[in-house]
C-alpha cells in the first residue's frame, strides 16, 4: 500500500504523518447555524473512534475529512492532501462509507460500482478491471462480479461499498455509523475485514463497544472537540455525560 504523501503544501507547517489526518481550525456554518467551531487535529494513529451525540458533527466532520464539503474556515489534509481542493488527490488518500450503502451504490453491477473509483483515478479500464477482480478475491467473493447490486443484502451491500473504497488503497478511511442496519453476525464480519485494513480508521459510532482497543478516540460535542485521548479514558467520561442527558428530558433539537 502506498501510503506516501503526495503532493504536499507549503503553506503547511506541520509535516503530515503517513496515512496520517490534520484538520486546522475547521469551522462550518449550515443553515445559519455553527455545526463546525475550530476543529483542530493531528491524528497518526491507525484506528480512531469520533463520539457525540446526535446532532453534534461527527457527520459533517467526516464530510470535511472526505472532502466532500469545504469548510468556511480552516483545511483538512490527508496524507499531504488538501482534500477539498485537490478533489482528484482526495480519491487516492481518502475513502468514506457511509451508514446506508443505497446512498453511496451507484452501478448496476459489483464489478462496476469497485471498479469505478480506480477509473476516476486516472487507471485504465483494464487496470481497473485486474484490481476489482483481485479485490473481489481477497474476500473470497469472485463469483460476486456480475451479481447486480440491487439483488444484495444491506451487509453484501456494505460488504461491496467497503471493496470500492479498499481498492482505492486510501491512508485513511472514515465510517460512518456503518454497521448501525446491520445483524450482530455481519458486523461482526464486517468488523474482522476492518481490523486487517492496513489503512487509518476513523469510525463514528454513537456505541462504545467498537472502540474498544482502539488507540484514540475524540469526542465532539456543538461543533467542537471536548474530550480526546485514550478510549478508556475518553468513553468514561462520555459515557457518564450522555447518562446525565439522557435523565434529562430536552431531546436534540433542531437549528433555530
Ligand atoms: N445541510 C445542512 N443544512 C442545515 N443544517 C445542517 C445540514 N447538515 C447538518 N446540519 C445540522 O448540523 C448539525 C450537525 O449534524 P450532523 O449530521 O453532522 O450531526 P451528527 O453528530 O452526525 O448527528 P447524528 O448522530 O444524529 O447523525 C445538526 O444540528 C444538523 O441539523
Amino acid at each position: 500500500m502506498n501510503m506516501r504523501p503526495r503532493t504536499r503544501s507549503a503553506a503547511l507547517a506541520v509535516p503530515a504523518p503517513a496515512g496520517g489526518l490534520i484538520l486546522q481550525q475547521i469551522s462550518l456554518r449550515l443553515g445559519g447555524r455553527q455545526v463546525l467551531d475550530g476543529v483542530s487535529l493531528t491524528a497518526a494513529e491507525r484506528r480512531i473512534g469520533i463520539v457525540g451525540r446526535n446532532g453534534s458533527g461527527k457527520t459533517t466532520l467526516a464530510r470535511v475529512m472526505a472532502g466532500l464539503i469545504a469548510p468556511d474556515d480552516g483545511r483538512a489534509e490527508v496524507c499531504g492532501i488538501d482534500v477539498a481542493r485537490d478533489r482528484r488527490g482526495a480519491l487516492g488518500a481518502v475513502g468514506i462509507l457511509f451508514q446506508n450503502p443505497d446512498h453511496q451504490i451507484i452501478f448496476p453491477t459489483v464489478e462496476e460500482e469497485i471498479a469505478f473509483g480506480l477509473t476516476q483515478m486516472g487507471r485504465s479500464r483494464a487496470e481497473a478491471a485486474a484490481a476489482t477482480r483481485a479485490m473481489l478475491d481477497r474476500f473470497g467473493k469472485g463469483h460476486w462480479a456480475g451479481a447486480a447490486t440491487h439483488s444484495l443484502s444491506q451487509g453484501q451491500k456494505q460488504l461491496v461499498c467497503l471493496m470500492a473504497i479498499l481498492v482505492m488503497e486510501p491512508g485513511l478511511i472514515v465510517l460512518d455509523e456503518p454497521f448501525s442496519g446491520l445483524d450482530i453476525a455481519t458486523r461482526m464480519q464486517l468488523m474482522r475485514c476492518l481490523d486487517a485494513v492496513e489503512a487509518t480508521v476513523a469510525l463514528i459510532t454513537h456505541d462504545p463497544e467498537p472502540l474498544t482497543g482502539f488507540d484514540r478516540v475524540i469526542w465532539l460535542e456543538g461543533g467542537k472537540v471536548i474530550g480526546d485521548g485514550p478510549p478508556d479514558q475518553v468513553l468514561d467520561r462520555f459515557g457518564r455525560q450522555m447518562r446525565i442527558w439522557g435523565g434529562q428530558d430536552d431531546l436534540s433539537d433542531l437549528p433555530g
